[in-house]
């Protein structure tokens, strides 16, 4: 296969240019993702119970809640990294604009590719360089593109997630030499370079200080024209501060998780229907 091929997807389905020559994409931008009666189990242990979320496009959803409630099984679940846990299991549906990213026609690697994940932990690979981070996810997914795509992406990648002026002269260095900030906005620029429609953040800031963890939130500020994301943060005034939907979870004396409550941000802190969303989002538990 020739280097100049614009993109290749041998996997699942033709590329679409995007018309900005910044190379590949394969959706259609921002997805409403919406999960449907979601079940989680690992081995006999329920730890959620039917839990029903719609997670609009363009939009950022904040999952909220205490330790142990189930929010990051549930990120794993919108992705199908919860399949990957040996003794889990789970029932019903996570729809992508509409389409189960469960049938059994689709690939667990089409699903990855149109929602991203992003951890706690910024894990950049470290002896790689920025630009090869930028663009290590094309080689995962089988995606090819000439090297002038590449540069274009990995400008374009590293400029939404908030890093590109920081770094533009140092692009060959090891993604390891970086600060923990921007190692978390390489990240996000690694995952934006596969064109997800969908970007999921798990605590993306609990291991930042308070001027990284204000650029992350910038940055996703940044990004909600260009993908839409579901965030899992503890910290209430993130929550806040970056989200426009909110979902609040619960498990109460080892009962699997719910959602008790959920719904505009604005509207979950100022004037809650439950009592025990006005207990947490007023820091009274958890
Ligand atoms: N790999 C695993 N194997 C077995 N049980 C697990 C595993 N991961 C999570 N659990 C259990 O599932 C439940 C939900 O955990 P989960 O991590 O989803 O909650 P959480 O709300 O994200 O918690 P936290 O806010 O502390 O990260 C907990 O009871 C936890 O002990």
């Amino acid at each position: 296969m020739s280097e100049n091929t614009d993109l290749v997807d041998t996997a699942v389905q033709p590329p679409v240019e995007d018309g900005r020559g910044g190379g590949p994409r394969f959706g259609d931008g921002p997805a409403t993702l919406r999960a449907d009666a979601v079940s989680a189990w690992f081995g006999d242990h329920k730890v959620l119970d039917r839990v029903s979320l719609t997670m609009p496009a363009r939009q950022v959803t904040a999952l909220i809640g205490p330790s142990g409630c189930g929010k990051s099984t549930f990120l794993r679940i919108l992705n199908r990294m919860h399949e990957l846990i040996g003794s889990a299991s789970l029932a019903g549906r996570v729809l992508l604009d509409e389409v189960d990213i469960y049938d059994r026609g689709r690939r667990i690697t089409h699903a990855r590719r149109e929602i991203g994940m992003v951890f706690q932990k910024p894990n950049p690979f470290p002896a790689m360089s920025i630009y090869d981070n930028v663009v290590a996810g094309l080689r995962l997914n089988a995606i090819r593109t000439g090297r002038e795509g590449k540069d274009d992406l990995v400008e374009e990648c590293l400029t939404k997630a908030g890093l590109w002026k920081e770094v533009r002269d140092r692009l060959r260095q090891p993604g390891g030499a970086l600060s923990g900030g921007q190692q978390q906005r390489l990240c996000i620029a690694r995952s934006l370079a596969v064109r997800p429609r969908v970007l999921l953040m798990d605590e993306p800031c609990s291991a930042l200080d308070p001027t990284s963890t204000r650029r992350i939130e910038e940055t996703i500020h940044d990004l909600r024209d260009e993908v839409t994301i579901v965030i899992v943060t503890h910290n209430m005034q993130q929550a806040a501060r970056v989200s426009d939907n909110c979902a609040f979870f619960l498990a109460a004396h080892g009962t699997p998780g719910v959602i008790v409550e959920h719904g505009g941000t604005h509207a979950m802190f100022n004037s809650p229907q439950d009592e025990r969303t006005s207990d947490y989002v007023n820091g009274r538990f958890g």
